[in-house]
């Protein structure tokens, strides 16, 4: 299988935020972001496999800004890294301001999705192949991830996280 760039599976939705969508505060409620997230990913993950994919784990979310009723809000996903049958997403999410245009970063996550076959067996995909110095930095970055996402999952032992331990050593 031939390796894909990250760009090949960008995938960018941008939409409104509307008063149903929003908590008491009048800001998007992190469970709608959560699932626009986990639509924009899915679809990333499903440009890089050409497979059926699954949500496999959300490794980590990071609300750092509030996102107001009526903004407009831009999520962006790339697949980062593509290991035997799992990918790695990683996510950003962008708000505009209405007068200037300008793009301010409100929000990242990563999820984790598995291409799978038709009876939900997982498959193999294509590697990934960085380009930009961000998408090298996420590609290294993402076996550290895949490792600790596994620990906290109880499925690898804190012995096989060798990628976690040389941080520490
Ligand atoms: C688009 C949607 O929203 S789908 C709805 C929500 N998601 C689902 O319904 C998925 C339900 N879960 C499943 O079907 C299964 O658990 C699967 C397909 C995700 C994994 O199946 P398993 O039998 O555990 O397969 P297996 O152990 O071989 O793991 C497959 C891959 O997933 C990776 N993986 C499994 N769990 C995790 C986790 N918690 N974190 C990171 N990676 C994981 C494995 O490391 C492996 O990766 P690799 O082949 O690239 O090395």
């Amino acid at each position: 299988m031939q390796a894909k760039t990250p760009e090949q599976s960008r995938t960018v939705m941008t939409d409104l935020v509307l008063p149903s969508e929003t908590n008491p505060l009048n800001n998007l409620f992190g469970g709608e972001l959560l699932a626009r997230m986990d639509r924009a990913a899915s679809i990333a993950a499903r440009r890089h496999s050409r497979r059926i994919v699954v949500t496999a784990s959300v490794n980590h979310v990071a609300f750092n800004r509030a996102i107001p009723l009526g903004s407009v809000v831009t999520v962006e996903a790339k697949v980062s890294r593509a290991f035997k049958t799992s990918m790695e997403v990683y996510i950003d999410v962008w708000i505009e301001d209405r007068e200037s245009g300008d793009r301010a970063k409100a929000n990242e996550a990563i999820y984790t999705f598995v291409a799978v076959d038709e009876t939900g067996r997982p498959i193999p995909v294509p590697e990934v192949s960085p380009e930009t110095e961000l998408e090298k930095e996420r590609f290294i970055a993402a076996l550290r991830r895949k490792q600790l996402s596994l620990l906290l999952a109880g499925k690898i032992k804190p012995s096989q996280a060798s990628e976690l331990k040389a941080l520490f050593d």
